[in-house]
């Protein structure tokens, strides 16, 4: 099947029959729960997108087998304009939901890419194991399937490795092999997106200690698998929200959930790490995931700051505050931020380079770079949000009271703008505003910018522990060289030429530092 339509998804989906327990209750049809309504459109419209005339030619490839369009984020990356390619239509994606939503089919088909491009890796524990991963992506990418994952062992004693937990399954782990497969037991934090996915991919990440193999399963099942439960939170944007009161949460809420493993059976052409010994080095080694999962975050963070900084220039000019100086040293401060990180974005990619088997990879450390800068830009340009509208948000009459002809008369008169801006106008502008920057929907974002990518602290540790220093050492011995040197100063090269990376040379687990790993 070529890349899907929005009912293509729907309907597939209604055909599952997954475990999603809300508030207590097993919901058995999501595709009718009145909570799951807006996001569901919003899934639905984002395959819709890729097949609409105006955008095909960017959201889709001619498959080489098939002659079949695809999904481009399943693109394999075999030249420059292939990189570029990619970018254009995951920022397109991205564009759709303002970046409000995180895991979104892309972030999971850039992922899986990885394991076709990895499979030789996951082959070294055994030749089904790279078959398996291979097949898994061109699977996904042949049905146009929509995936979430669990990565990360839910926090129940982050002193102790998951052997060491008082019971050796609350982590999730190999209980035993049968001739079918491998069954699984315990539990992972965080599955977003779970109730309207039709597939759930498990890796762990963030270090698996000595001793703990069993730990080290890779896999991927179908969402309604037996014994495989979701536990969603809370909803922050609850059923019957409308547009006109909640522009981004009545639309884009990403439900997440805790992901239980009741003894579930994963049948070996699934099996990708069997947490067989030998399986913790791998599992280490590499994460597996395409190094355009990057791009796509990127995407998405550059969508999501983009519409803040508009959002706080908007607001700012609605009700008059924009003549004065410390606003506008704000907003000029949050457009230099914005500038920074879309220059570190397409720098990347001015930057990019071939790996030794062919596949394009923009600089990745510049990626990194933009990565930690995007936490700390989101958190300023929500607090510049809220320092600017103080208090209205709180006067804000609901869309009840707009289509109430009484009020209406008051409400135009006393709750507009600046001459020219109408009530209607600012009320909106304000409701998105506290949509993004007051409402729970918004401080999830801002949760998720800071964590969906791991521990940022371990993470910048990382960074620094894998980082090629040469260069500034160099210039350090310069300095302290003197005059002795004072000419001897190399003259930057007419053309950037980057090479990707090295392999970082220090022992990482997983991207985490091996110190701040519990050891047993
Ligand atoms: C909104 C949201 C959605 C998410 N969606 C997904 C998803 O779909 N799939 C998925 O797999 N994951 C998801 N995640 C989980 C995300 O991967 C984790 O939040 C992230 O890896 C950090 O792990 P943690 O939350 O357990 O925090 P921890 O790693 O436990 O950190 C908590 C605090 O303790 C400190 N700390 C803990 N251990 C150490 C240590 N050993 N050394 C030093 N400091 C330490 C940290 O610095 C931090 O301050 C999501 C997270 C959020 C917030």
């Amino acid at each position: 099947m070529p890349a899907r339509t929005g009912k293509q998804y729907l309907d597939n989906l209604a055909s599952l029959d997954p475990e999603i327990y809300l508030n207590g209750r097993r919901i058995r049809h999501v595709t009718e729960e009145p909570v799951f309504a807006g996001p569901l459109r919003t899934v639905a419209e984002q395959y819709d997108l890729q097949l609409d005339p105006r955008y095909v030619d960017v959201c889709t490839y001619e498959s080489p087998t098939t002659g079949e369009r695809l999904s481009r984020s399943f693109q394999p990356c075999r030249s420059k304009e292939d990189l570029v390619a990619k970018r254009r239509h995951f920022k397109l994606r991205a564009d759709h939901t303002f970046g409000m939503m995180g895991r979104s089919p892309d972030f999971m088909n850039a992922f899986v890419l990885g394991w076709s491009n990895n499979a030789h890796i996951f082959g070294e524990l055994d030749a089904r194991f790279g078959e398996n991963a291979r097949r898994y992506y061109e699977h996904v990418r042949d049905h146009d399937l929509f995936l979430t994952h669990v990565l990360i062992n839910p926090a129940i004693d982050r002193s102790k490795t998951s052997s060491q937990q008082e019971d050796p399954f609350l982590h999730l782990g190999k209980v035993r092999e049968t001739d079918e497969g491998i069954v699984v037991r315990g539990a992972k934090m965080l599955s977003t997106m779970a109730p309207f996915a039709e597939e759930l991919v498990v890796v762990p990440f963030g270090g698996i200690a000595p001793g703990d193999d069993d730990y080290a399963v890779v896999f991927a099942v179908p969402i309604d698998t037996p014994g495989l439960k979701f536990i969603c939170r809370e909803p922050v944007a609850p059923a019957g929200r409308t547009e006109f009161d909640h522009p981004l949460s009545s639309r884009f809420e990403e439900m997440d959930c805790i992901a239980v493993f009741d003894d579930v059976l994963v049948p070996w052409d699934r099996v990708v790490v069997d947490g067989r010994p030998g399986s913790r080095d791998l599992v280490n080694r590499v994460l597996g995931n395409d190094p355009s999962v990057l791009v796509v975050n990127a995407c998405r963070s550059l969508a999501s700051v983009e519409l803040l900084c508009g959002v706080a220039t908007k607001i700012a000019d609605a009700t008059g505050i924009d003549n004065f100086l410390h606003v506008q040293e704000k907003l000029g401060d949050l457009l230099a931020r914005l500038d920074t990180l879309r220059t570190l974005f397409h720098g990347a990619e001015a930057l990019a380079a071939p790996l030794p088997d062919g596949t394009w990879v923009p600089y990745m450390p510049g990626l990194m770079a933009f990565h930690m800068q995007t936490a700390p830009t989101h958190r300023r340009m929500v607090e510049v949000i809220q320092i600017l509208a103080a208090g209205n948000f709180f006067y804000a009459p609901s869309g009840g009271d707009f289509a109430n002809e009484e009020l209406r008369p008051f409400i135009d008169r006393f709750v507009r703008g600046r001459p020219g801006v109408s009530a209607e106008e600012r009320v909106r502008l304000f409701k998105l505003a506290w949509d993004v920057a007051g409402d729970g929907f918004g401080q999830r974002l801002m949760q998720y910018v800071h964590y969906y990518s791991g521990d940022p602290v371990r993470l910048t540790a990382a960074l620094y522990l894998s980082a090629d220093k040469t260069e500034i050492h160099r210039t350090v011995e310069r300095a302290l060289a003197g005059s002795e040197r004072s000419l001897d100063i190399p003259v930057s090269p007419e053309r950037l030429e980057m090479a990707p990376p090295p392999p970082p040379t220090k022992p990482l687990t997983g991207m985490y530092p091996a110190k701040s790993q519990p050891s047993s």
